[in-house]
């Protein structure tokens, strides 16, 4: 696991990576420029390596006397810490659950704090136990509690106060080159509702997946929280709440705002990308058509969600053994006609009308708070309309405007019911006992609402009354469901984390001057086609999240490809856009990988 192969390329300034793809089997790690000496480096995450410091580089940084004498090696440092990490899981079972993650969220976070290397280190390599801690669901819980946990801050912070200044403002952070923007106005945390500035956890959760899984060097991200004010009662009242103790900002006045901040982000970091997230309904679309063609920017929630569930429903064509074209006859019910959920079944109703050739009228029902929803519904939003199905439509099967989800799947049977409602347990057992009776061999059950307790239905409730023949799959992780048959009922992670980290890579290294909808279709085919037929009738259609490093650097291959079939990609570094042209898909692939960083201890070099 150590001795990692890795090509290099030198970086020969402060924070620049070079573009290469001639390989070395030699792992010589590039040394990397500091204008720091001595305790100010151990106070700096980013070079800090504690211990680990060499004693020649002691005595070059100004570090002797500093630290205690021993030299403890990188590794001893990394079993140090996994031995203190179960330790405490050790010393607390047993207690709430919540309070368990809480405590190894802390133990993470005082490391991400203090060195940033070891702790990506064990992130990487502890993908799998450590990514519901950092990621969802805990860190929805470290959201709601952030006033509490606050120690010190990660990321920058607007405010509605910093009008006028941001492109100033801009300057105050540290990094002289950014990547990756993950940005946020904390108005739709998970299926939290608005936490304000406490959202600032989710854009530092989707970093550091974009860190695991993409590579990006940490010193490149930027985790943003505009704060904009809150209609969050409860957060309004409390005097320990950090944001702006205001209403949210509406209107020409909320997008004047964000005007102003993408500006200040694109003049300092033209070729950073910036993903949106979290934001409410009716902004998050609003702000993907203002943007998407003028910035390098995509939002998560609806686009990076609709890749992985168009890929999920692709795979539920195959666990039936039907052809793909099938998809065309799949009926789908969606719970929750939000971002995410208009997300997906715009990117499916795109799929169709490839298949088919047509402008399809495909069979997906779509069910808000207030039920079916159909073309006699008053005041429907214009990005719900096409999704309402015709009054006749539904008449002829018995079912009206408004129509309540148990009725829905009774008269419907469709082969997918698919939550994306943040309404948790929605899937009772009535509803789930329904599905009993869907027309597919294969009835798939995703119930995508994130955190756990929003679930639309747990994995077990999902196999019990639904029947052990269903395929499952969940926006939060579940263990998998031992089955009286004896055999497992097997939990997909349905959740944008299979995308967005390639989505985002992909761009970057093509230097995309957008985000295509043609460079997430091919994100959301390369997902699909990433699972073989084996694990497919194994009900699995996401890899495993310890490979996510693998799929990433392929759905990153595929978003690359295509933004320079499209023409947006303008290259990166040395490598323009015909260079990109030329290489195989192989070697894009292995480009792709080259320039993932990997958390190794670089030689620290001072320059005043
Ligand atoms: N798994 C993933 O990758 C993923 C990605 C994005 C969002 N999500 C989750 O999806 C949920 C929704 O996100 P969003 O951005 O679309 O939110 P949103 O606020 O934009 O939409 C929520 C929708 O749910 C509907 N709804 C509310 N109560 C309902 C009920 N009782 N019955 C039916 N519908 C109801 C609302 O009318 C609305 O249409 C959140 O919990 C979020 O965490 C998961
Ligand atoms: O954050 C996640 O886990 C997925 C998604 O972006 C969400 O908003 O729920
Ligand atoms: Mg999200």
């Amino acid at each position: 696991m150590w001795r990692r192969t890795v090509t290099r390329s030198v970086a020969v300034a402060e924070n620049v990576r070079k573009f290469s793809i001639a390989a070395s089997t030699f792992p010589i790690p590039s040394p990397c420029i500091v204008h720091k000496r001595g305790a100010d480096i151990l106070h700096d995450p980013w070079f800090n390596k504690d211990t680990g410091f060499p004693l020649t580089e002691r005595d070059r940084l100004g570090l002797r006397g500093l630290l205690p004498p021993r030299v403890i090696s990188f590794e001893q440092q990394y079993d140090r810490f996994m031995d203190s990490y179960r330790s405490l899981e050790k010393n607390t079972a047993g207690q709430p659950e919540n309070v368990v993650s809480l405590a190894k969220w802390r133990i993470l976070n005082r490391l991400h704090d203090r060195n940033e290397t070891l702790y990506y280190k064990v992130l990487i390599d502890n993908i799998k136990d450590f990514a519901p801690i950092i990621y969802t669901p805990t860190v929805g819980l470290v959201c709601q509690n952030y006033s509490g946990l606050f120690r010190r801050p990660r990321g920058m912070y607007f405010s509605a106060k910093d009008r006028g200044e941001m492109m100033s403002i801009i300057y105050n952070w540290p990094a002289p080159e950014v990547d990756m923007i993950v940005l946020t106005d904390g108005s739709r945390i998970l299926g939290l509702g608005d936490l304000g500035v406490q959202g600032i956890g989710i854009p530092i959760g989707k970093l550091d997946m974009y860190v695991a899984a993409a590579g990006i060097n940490p010193q490149r991200v930027l985790p943003i929280m505009l704060d904009v004010g809150t209609n969050n009662e409860k957060l309004l009242e409390d005097p320990l709440y950090l944001g702006l103790r205001e209403r949210r900002l509406e209107g020409e006045e909320y997008i004047s705002i964000v005007d102003e901040l993408m500006e200040a982000l694109h003049t300092r970091w033209p070729k950073a990308v910036i993903q949106f997230e979290d934001f409410q309904f009716k902004w998050a679309f609003e702000t993907l058509q203002r943007y998407r063609k003028k910035y390098c920017m995509f939002n998560d929630d609806i686009q990076g969600t609709a890749g992985v569930a168009l890929a999920g429903l692709l795979g539920v064509v195959r666990a039936q053994g039907r052809p793909l074209l099938d998809f065309v006859n799949q009926k789908i019910v969606v719970v929750g006609a939000g971002s995410a959920g208009l997300g997906v079944l715009n990117m499916a109703y795109q799929a169709v009308s490839r298949m088919t050739g047509t402008t399809a009228n495909p069979q997906f029902y779509l069910i808000d708070k207030n039920g079916l929803i159909t073309k006699e519904r008053s005041g429907v939003d214009p990005s719900a309309a096409p999704f309402a199905k015709s009054i006749d439509e539904v008449e002829s099967i018995g079912l009206r405007e408004g129509s309540e989800l148990l009725e829905v799947v009774k008269k419907v049977k469709p082969h997918v019911l698919l939550g994306l409602s943040g309404v948790g347990g929605i899937f009772n057992e009535q509803v789930l006992k329904a599905m009993r009776d869907s027309n597919s061999s294969k009835p798939a059950i995703f119930a995508m609402s994130n955190p756990t307790d929003n679930a639309e239905c747990t994995a077990v409730d999902a196999f019990k009354h639904a029947g052990e023949n269903i395929v499952f799959g969940s926006g939060s992780p579940f263990q998998n469901v031992e089955l009286e048959n004896g055999t497992i009922g097997y939990v997909n992670q349905a959740n944008n984390m299979y995308l967005f980290p390639g989505i985002g890579l992909g761009a970057l290294l093509s230097g995309a001057r957008i985000v295509s909808d043609g460079m997430l279709q091919a994100a959301s085919e390369c997902l699909a086609s990433y699972m073989t037929e084996e694990e497919i009738q194994k009900g699995k259609f996401y890899p495993s999240i310890g490979s996510i490093r693998n799929i990433t650097a392929e759905v990153g291959a595929a978003v690359l490809r295509t933004a320079v079939m499209e023409e947006v990609a303008e290259g990166r570094g040395e490598v323009g856009p015909k260079e990109l042209a030329h290489m195989s898909k192989e070697e894009t692939v292995e480009y792709i990988t080259n320039n993932m960083w990997y958390p190794i201890y670089s030689p620290l070099v001072h320059e005043k």
